[in-house]
């Protein structure tokens, strides 16, 4: 973090900028910048990211590898003649992104066979980091209906992948490297939590995948984007897809992350419909519960967060939520202490069908990285923010360079309204600057490098009901 941060550091030119994203004069900090105006200023850091990518460029082509192969990065050109649904600023986010033409196949194929996939595939194409192609690379190759069909030849698994010329993805899971079992019957498939805001649902699926791929906060309706963790062992493969809370929506937003919900919901094996402990069952649970009823999963009931509550309470939880549906099994757990999770994980297994493999053994998320990073800073913006700040809080990984061991982020982070930006910002950029320290721990620990974050809060009016903001931030 620099002080950059506690000023409108990268700007629109000018002409092209609202009268609310110009830089106030306190927030141009540094002397020498002063001199010159936003749009001159944006135009030279434009032009030192070009040369420091063609420096780059250069330098792979130099040691005989593909253009950008180190982190996969395409040229400008290239990630701009692919940056879809980028609008006027694909051209300058192209430069760092992945390249379009090694997407554009194999990776819409791998999309329409997970579930949510079509949804999410309408993410700016731009967003993708050399890593998050090979990656997203690793969606499943079939969609969940042919898995059945398929015998064992068609896997993708252990021995397909080591002839697999692509490069490993790093997101690693502990089980990954072990042996699969080839005496018993291979199960595979996809399962989602579902259940009223903060019922813990991506904690659960965090704690299931061993590591933190969705972002959790205390604020309802925290989850906005369907994230996929898989889970690997020698002779199972757990997709699990974290998924927004179906709530009453408000706005545009609300109305397709509902619709998304309800997409996933239709196409997973097995549903863990969530109650928590320390809340009555109530109309919500009932509402959801009958919803789920009628899909063609199995459907099982999943009391979270049992470390809240002492055995009475769990105990009459457990009633109630057996008098409400006829569930498959009812597990209680703690996401947080542990308790009972590898017994939760081997019952939605056991509940999955025969299947070939569907991803390769050490993926852990097919997620792009950028929508990952995006997602670390939007959980560090909500911490402390009140009423309905959350709800109007989206985040844009603009650029990402890699320079040796460093990783520079440009994102943006959007608010509804000028009174949001300051409260955002703080007084002095105090409450910006610790929003960025706090996301660039949880960055450095995803990537495992060192991390450089620029941060720079913008006015999107109402984007939460605007389809033309709502598809630039990837909804
Ligand atoms: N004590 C305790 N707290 C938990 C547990 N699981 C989740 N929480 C907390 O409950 C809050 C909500 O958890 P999330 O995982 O974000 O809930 P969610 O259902 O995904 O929420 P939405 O995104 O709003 O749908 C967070 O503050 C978590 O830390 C648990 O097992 N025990």
């Amino acid at each position: 973090m620099t002080d950059r941060q506690n000023r409108e550091g990268r700007q629109k030119p000018e002409s092209r900028q609202k009268p609310e994203n110009r830089p106030k004069p306190d927030e141009r900090s540094k002397p020498d910048e002063r001199r010159l105006t936003a749009g001159e200023r944006n135009e030279l850091r434009r032009q030192e990211r070009r040369a420091a990518r063609r420096a780059e460029q250069q330098g792979a082509d130099q040691r005989g590898r593909k253009p950008g192969g180190a982190r996969g990065g395409a040229s400008g050109e290239r990630g701009a003649a692919g940056g879809s649904g980028a609008g006027s600023r694909s051209g300058r986010a192209g430069g760092s992104s992945g390249t379009p033409g090694a997407r554009s196949g194999d990776d819409s194929r791998a999309r329409r066979g997970a579930p949510g996939a079509g949804r999410t595939a309408g993410r700016p194409d731009r967003a993708l980091t050399g890593r998050t192609e090979k990656v997203s690379a690793a969606r499943p190759e079939k969609a969940p209906a042919a898995r059945t069909e398929t015998g064992s030849p068609g896997r993708t698994g252990k021995n397909a992948t080591h002839s697999d010329p692509r490069p490993k993805p790093r997101h690693k899971h502990k089980a990954a490297s072990a042996a699969r079992r080839d005496d018993g019957v291979y199960r595979a498939g996809f399962a989602c939590f579902v259940g009223r805001p903060n019922a813990g649902k991506s904690t659960l699926t965090n704690a299931i995948v061993g590591q933190k791929i969705a972002i959790t906060s205390n604020k309802p309706q925290t989850t906005r984007h369907v994230i996929r963790g898989i889970l690997h062992r020698p002779d199972s493969q757990l997709v699990l897809v974290d998924t927004p809370g179906l709530h009453r929506p408000r706005t545009l937003l609300g109305e397709r992350l509902n619709d998304l919900v309800r997409e996933v919901w239709s196409e997973v094996d097995v549903i863990g419909v969530c109650f928590p402990a320390d809340e009555p069952v109530g109309r919500g649970d009932r509402f959801i519960s009958a919803e789920v009823g009628e899909l063609k999963a199995k459907i099982i009931a999943v009391v979270t967060k049992v470390d809240l509550v002492d055995p009475a309470t769990l105990a009459e939880r457990l009633l109630q939520v057996a008098e409400l549906y006829d569930f498959a099994e009812i597990i209680p757990v703690s996401a947080v202490s542990g308790h009972q999770v590898e017994n939760l994980t081997d019952v939605m297994v056991r509940l999955m069908p025969e299947s070939p493999q569907l991803y390769p053994d050490d993926v852990l998320t097919d997620e792009p990285e950028q929508v990952l990073i995006g997602e670390l800073i939007r959980e560090a913006a909500l911490e402390g923010v009140r009423d309905e700040l959350p709800h109007s809080i989206a985040v844009l990984v603009e650029e990402m360079m890699v320079e040796g061991n460093l990783t520079k982020i440009y994102a943006d982070l959007y608010v509804e309204r000028d009174s949001q930006k300051s409260i955002v910002i703080g007084t002095r950029g105090a409450r910006l600057k610790e929003v960025g320290s706090r996301a660039r721990g949880e960055i450095e620990q995803l990537l495992g490098k060192k991390v450089y974050l620029d941060l720079h809060v913008r006015v999107a009016k109402e984007w939460q009901r605007d389809p033309k903001q709502l598809r630039k931030l990837g909804f």
